[in-house]
């Protein structure tokens, strides 16, 4: 018997960096990097429906500026799509539909979702059993970011941040998310992160402190901790994401912080209430779009088809 593959939906969480250490530049144009990632409770879901070519569609919530981003074959999911049928030995086919709700070039590695879905739905859809190691490798040639979107979670990132590795995690810890209407690009606050310390250390910042907070479940044992070593060069480069924390940290957040290299600003709190408090506070400042989200959740998975 013939069974006719039906459509394939897997979900993919934005990340957040809780702990961001970068050190020198590298000869390959990348900053070695400790990191300590969180899965957070912002997805993007990608249906892969059977079809005979490869095509990529949108479908994008009010706050994702959908203008931005390729349909054509640089759309990570494209991208995703071409590498792994390449490991397979053949062209894949697919209609993939992109349901997003991660804003774009946020810091919250949207398109990395986007990429690790893509894979993981087209491995399902065309029955191709591909290995998790090999997965693994196909998403760090895809992006720095791409593995920890396949494994979730909370995880050590180190190498260029393609290296991960689960971490004790004994909390859900609580976000209020706030992006920008206009995204940035991450090779810039990289590069301006050069500019402003010619000296970084040839090895990044380590993240014991965090790690150990993360094992204390206590929303104010993380708060003391969280670190990003690229928020100084994205604030330099967006004054107003300074103001912007200090307004949540007024507010009552336990602690802001730039998400990777912004320019999405997340701000840790007490409990889900707590979470709800300040995004009204901040909603009535002005800022048209925020998101309460916890963590950790899961990393790429299947989930019940739905268009
Ligand atoms: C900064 C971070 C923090 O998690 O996330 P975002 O804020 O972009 O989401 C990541 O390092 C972004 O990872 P990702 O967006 O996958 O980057 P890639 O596609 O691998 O690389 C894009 C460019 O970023 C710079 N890059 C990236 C990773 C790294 N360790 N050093 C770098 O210098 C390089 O200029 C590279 O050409
Ligand atoms: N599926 C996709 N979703 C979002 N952006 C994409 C996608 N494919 C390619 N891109 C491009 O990748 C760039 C970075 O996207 P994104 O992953 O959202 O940012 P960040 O690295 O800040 O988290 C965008 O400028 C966009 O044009």
């Amino acid at each position: 018997m013939i069974t006719v593959p039906t459509a394939v939906t897997v979900r993919a969480p934005a990340k957040i960096n809780l702990h961001l250490g970068v050190g020198a530049v590298g000869a390959d144009g990348f900053h070695p990097l400790t990191t300590v990632y969180q899965a957070v409770g912002l997805c993007d879901d990608l249906t892969a429906h059977p079809a005979d070519d490869l095509s990529v569609e949108l479908a994008t919530a009010d706050w994702v500026d959908a203008g931005v981003i390729p349909t054509d074959a640089s759309n990570l999911a494209h991208r995703a799509a071409t590498l792994l049928g390449r490991h397979h030995g053949r062209e894949l086919t697919g209609r993939l539909v992109v349901e997003k709700a991660i804003p774009v070039a946020g810091g919250l590695a949207g398109g990395s979702a986007d990429a690790a879905a893509a894979l993981v739905a087209l491995d399902r859809l065309h029955d191709l059993r591909t290995s998790d190691d090999d997965l693994l490798r196909l998403a760090a040639d895809l992006g720095s970011d791409v593995p920890f979107a396949l494994i979730g979670g909370t995880a050590l990132g180190t190498g260029r941040g393609e290296l991960v590795d689960p971490v004790t995690d004994a909390g859900t810890w609580w976000w209020v998310l706030v992006p920008s209407l206009e995204g940035m690009s991450t090779p810039v606050v990289y590069a301006h992160f050069d500019r402003l310390f010619p000296d970084a250390p040839a090895t990044p910042p380590g993240a014991d402190e965090l790690l150990d907070a993360l094992r204390t479940g206590q929303p104010l044992s993380l708060a003391r901790t969280l670190h990003n070593d690229l928020q100084d060069p994205a604030i330099d480069l967006r004054p107003e994401l300074g103001l912007l924390i200090e307004r949540g940290e007024s507010e009552g957040a336990l602690r802001g912080l730039v998400s990777g290299s912004g320019p999405t600003v997340v701000f840790l709190c007490e409990s889900a209430d707590h979470a709800r408090d300040l995004a009204g506070a901040l909603m009535r400042t002005g800022h048209p779009v925020v998101l309460v989200a916890n963590g950790a959740v899961a990393g790429s998975h299947l989930v019940p088809s739905h268009v």
